[in-house]
């Protein structure tokens, strides 16, 4: 096995000097991801600037079966970036340009390494907009974002990352350069590989280009966090919007979720009145008629009983205000150690799925406090589980591991998915087979060994050969 020593010379040849680290703060730094589950024990940390480096270094990994892990912002929470096993780590900080930007094809091409905040600037620069967003788009860069089809809390109207990638830039664990669909929006001409990389997690190869697509931004955005007695109320709530209006947003929470939120950042609760649920619908108030019609659709929800108090941003600060009711959740509960679930269903399902789920952990584990949250338009439920004080983490990570064994054998009997929008990494491997099939999976591993033939493209993560 080649020593970092060797492998810092060799590279270093390749993509010039200075650009490996093996000091301990970048092992450590760049070999994990917001998992912080596994212990980082990468081998190196390279920087390339360039598609043409990342190849070079492919094929000198390919040659010496060194196994890589691309790393973007390392925000991932199934830790599909995490590098425990001696790996090559490649990461994409530097290569974080605007290679072209097109105002009539309303498209932008950056490298992998942009960090989604930042494209997400850029196209705002351009009066337009890049609608893929989340709590954690000040890290993660958009490579990763495409490597794991990264989905947030706009997905209702604008669907997952996948949708907006017009083309894709990769290196191939063969050492190949693919430059796939260049930005065409109408390509029928056989297997569309880019969306074979897409959600891939690396498994496949590097992105290192990606051409997006943008889109007007939206106006007057009007956010409003209703109270609702209980999850079918809240499904109630989505129809009777969703009948009349067109929606950004439909998230929702519980109260012990907002309780958490409110208390460690000293925010204030929306309203006096304390309800189990809380649902935050956002839509475009573009004109008075439309704001009309969502005030007519809150009153007949508060008449139907369905909601039990409400409030409407009055501004684009108000409206911040409330989404930061929702977007500070992951951050908040991440300090009480929390057992990740992100299940989806479809969305007609979310009320009895919630409900049998809810039940099984509250009958078989009362001593555990349980947060719901989640993109509930989408059928995608979070699910976390906290540890009580009085349990180390490694037994409350060994009872929820049987927690998780039943929570997604129910997720299978409601034909759902085990991970909705976090991706399968390595913590998720194990459970793949409750939502893809035995053959599925064969099929998957097949795809695998055409791009990856000597198994060197972030082994280990989402399926074992
Ligand atoms: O921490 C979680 O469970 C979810 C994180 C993220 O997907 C969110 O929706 O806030
Ligand atoms: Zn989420």
């Amino acid at each position: 096995m080649m020593t970092p020593e060797q492998i810092k010379h060799a590279v270093e040849a390749l993509i010039g000097a200075d650009k490996v680290r093996l000091d301990d703060e970048a092992l450590d730094i760049y070999g994990r991801d917001w998992t912080k589950i596994h212990t980082p024990r990468p081998r190196a940390i390279a920087f390339p600037r360039s598609t043409e480096e990342v190849q070079q270094i492919v094929r000198f990994a390919r040659e010496h079966k060194i196994a890589l892990v691309p790393s973007g912002g390392r925000t991932g929470l199934s830790a599909g970036a995490v590098a425990a096993n001696d790996e090559l780590v490649l990461v994409m900080d530097y290569m974080n340009k605007v290679v072209d930007f097109n105002p009539v094809d309303r498209s932008v091409t950056v490298q992998a390494g942009m960090i989604t905040e930042q494209l997400q600037h850029f196209a705002e620069q351009q009066g337009l907009y890049y609608p893929v967003d989340f709590a954690s788009a000040g890290s993660s860069q958009i490579g990763g974002n495409i490597a794991t089809n990264a989905g947030g809390i706009k997905v209702i109207k604008y669907g997952m990352t996948r949708d907006w990638v017009l083309g894709l830039k990769v290196v191939t664990g063969t050492g190949e350069i693919l430059d796939l669909n260049r930005g065409l929006i109408k390509n029928n001409t056989g297997y569309d590989l880019r969306h074979l990389f897409i959600g891939a997690e690396g498994t496949l190869g590097i992105i290192t280009e990606a051409t997006l697509r943008l889109t007007r931004p939206p106006q007057n955005l009007t956010v409003m966090v209703l109270g609702a007695p209980s999850m079918p109320d809240v499904m109630q709530v989505l129809q009777a919007f969703q009948k009349r209006l067109d929606l950004t947003a439909f998230e929702f929470f519980s109260d012990n979720a907002l309780a958490k939120v409110t208390q460690h950042h000293q925010l204030q609760r929306p309203f006096e009145t304390a309800t189990p649920y809380y649902a935050l619908v956002e839509f475009e108030a573009m004109t008075e008629e439309i704001m009309e019609i969502a005030m007519e659709v809150f009153e007949s929800c508060m008449e139907a009983g369905w909601v039990e108090d409400g409030v409407i941003s009055q501004s684009e600060t108000q409206a911040q205000t409330l989404w930061n009711l929702r977007e500070f959740i992951s951050e908040t509960i991440s300090h009480h150690t929390p057992y990740k679930n992100d299940l989806s269903v479809v969305v007609s399902k979310v009320p009895e799925f919630l409900a049998q789920v809810d039940g099984f952990v509250a009958e078989h584990y009362p001593g555990f406090e349980v947060v719901w949250f989640g993109h509930i338009g989408d059928g995608n439920l979070h699910l976390n589980i906290l540890k009580p004080d009085n349990l180390s983490k490694e037994a409350f990570f060994e009872k929820c591991h049987h927690v998780s064994d039943k929570v997604f054998q129910i997720t299978q009997d409601f034909g759902g998915s085990v991970s909705a929008e976090h991706g399968v990494g390595l913590i998720k491997k194990d459970f793949l087979h409750f939502t893809r099939s035995q053959v599925e999976i064969e099929m998957m591993k097949g795809i695998k060994k055409t791009f990856d033939p000597d198994q060197i493209m972030n082994p280990g993560k989402m399926l074992d050969l």
